[in-house]
């Protein structure tokens, strides 16, 4: 049974904040409303592209019925990204690529829809390091319910696990799931670190090695 790390996708790998707020822009401006900012944009993160539709509509008083044409337009730039706006965190990339030498498994839970998840992916290369990818839109539950996590877990062959994400909703599944949870505080949580059940917070992917050293011992 291997052992396997479980991250989530946004503001944990990368900061793709102001890809989703060019995105969410583009769609709101070409109708004739007011674009955000990124702290407003990033407070709507977290609970999928529906609940991020509904939110920034509410923000700016849009008529229920255009909900789908805006969440459909949201989602072809989505799937669409270049990356051109998305950055992975520092340390990010070397961190993935030593732990799969080290001979983890890898997966993907994230709340953003699949494809759009698989498209990052892509952009930077790392779809072939990752076995098991599940986005919020893969199953009828999207985290904070255990399932999504409890899939790719499933599909990595349900080994010692360690999921890694930055927001509350992450902090949730984990409980939900009973998985260890490390933290990354550098993403879009909105409330303060110890506000949010976890075994495990770091800010840089230098100091998340040691964590990965403390759950699984020196190996893979
Ligand atoms: O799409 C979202 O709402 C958040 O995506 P995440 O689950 O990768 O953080
Ligand atoms: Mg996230």
């Amino acid at each position: 049974m291997k052992n396997i790390i479980i991250f989530d996708l946004d503001g944990t790998l990368v900061d793709s904040a102001p890809e989703i707020l060019d995105a969410v822009n583009r769609v709101w401006s070409g109708r004739g409303y007011d674009p955000f900012d990124l702290p407003t944009l990033i407070s709507f993160v977290g609970k999928g592209l529906p609940n991020l539709i509904q939110l920034a509509m509410k923000a700016r008083e849009v008529e229920a019925s255009e909900y789908q044409d805006l969440h459909d337009e949201v989602l072809g730039i989505y799937n669409a990204a270049d990356g051109a706006l998305t950055k992975p965190y520092d340390g990010v990339e070397d961190m993935l690529e030593t732990l799969v030498d080290q001979g983890f498994l890898l997966g993907i839970c994230t709340n953003k829809p699949e494809e759009a998840a698989r498209q990052v992916l892509r952009v930077f290369g790392w779809d072939s390091l990752f076995e098991s990818v599940v986005g919020g839109d893969t199953f009828a539950a999207r985290k904070p319910d255990p399932q999504p996590l409890n899939a790719v877990w499933q599909a990595l062959g349900a080994g010692p696990m360690l999921y890694v994400g930055d927001s509350e909703t992450d902090a949730e599944t984990a409980v939900a799931a009973k998985a260890k949870f490390a933290l990354f505080t550098e993403g879009y949580r909105k409330k303060p670190v110890q506000a949010l059940a976890h075994d495990f917070v770091f800010s840089d992917y230098a100091r998340f090695m040691g964590i990965v050293d403390e759950v699984f011992g020196d190996r893979g």
